[in-house]
């Protein structure tokens, strides 16, 4: 498994304006798409090429595509949510599999309470996708689903990661490979990330 913190300066100079205080519902909303689309393009360079010919305007050429696995965008409710238009600019044609799960707020443990996946989700590449991973536990429920329902290749991209919810997926999972703008300093006695974002999914949707 590998862990990859995107050093791109647009990657970086986006995260910083996500964590400032101020920051509006409405910004906070375009920079998780934007850092989304820019989290899929580094989580989708090594895919495999294949040659295939077309018409082109001077006669028969050589274009290449991508060989082999389709994809489907795991969004994890609701703070997933935020980045996935950010995503699905860069694969459109992708099957979008919704996961729901809320932390409890004492235990901090996942709670899981909707799931729905693509039909032929053996057959794709999962790309999961939620701003936080705390303390692991919503993204280790969430690739427990996906590979009780027989999808075996499975990327995460995370806006902000703490150490210890990278060992925790990468002790249970470590087939799954991680992509995130920062790997930040460690969780708070609340479990949240600092110096990360706050509160992502209020801050999507305006909650709080
Ligand atoms: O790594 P963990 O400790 O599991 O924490 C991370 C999870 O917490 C947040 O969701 P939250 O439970 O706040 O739900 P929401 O998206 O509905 O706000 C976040 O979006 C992750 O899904
Ligand atoms: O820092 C954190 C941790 C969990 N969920 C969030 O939204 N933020
Ligand atoms: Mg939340």
């Amino acid at each position: 498994m590998s862990v990859q913190e995107i050093k791109h300066p647009l990657v970086r100079h986006k995260l910083g304006l996500m964590r400032a205080a101020s920051v509006s519902t409405r910004s906070f909303r375009q920079l998780a798409a934007e850092v989304g689309a820019l989290l899929t393009y580094e989580a989708t360079k090594d895919l495999e090429l294949e040659d295939y010919e077309i018409e082109g305007w001077c006669g028969p050429i050589q274009a290449e595509r991508i060989k082999g696995k389709k994809f489907t965008v795991v969004p994890i409710l609701r703070a997933g949510i935020g980045m996935l238009d950010g995503v699905l600019d860069l694969v459109p044609s992708a099957k979008i599999s919704v996961v729901g799960l809320y932390r409890d707020e004492e235990t901090l443990e996942p709670v899981p309470y909707f799931e729905k996946l693509a039909h032929d989700i053996e057959e794709r590449m999962a790309l999961i996708v939620d701003p936080m991973l705390a303390t692991g536990g919503s993204m280790n429920a969430t690739i427990d689903m996906l590979k009780k329902a027989g999808c075996s290749s499975i990327r995460a991209l995370v806006l902000v990661a703490a150490p210890e919810g990278i060992a925790k997926v990468q002790a249970a999972h470590p087939d799954v490979d991680i992509y995130t703008a920062s790997i930040d300093s460690h969780l708070n006695e609340k479990g949240y990330i600092i110096p990360g974002l706050g509160d992502a999914g209020d801050k999507i949707f305006g909650t709080k």
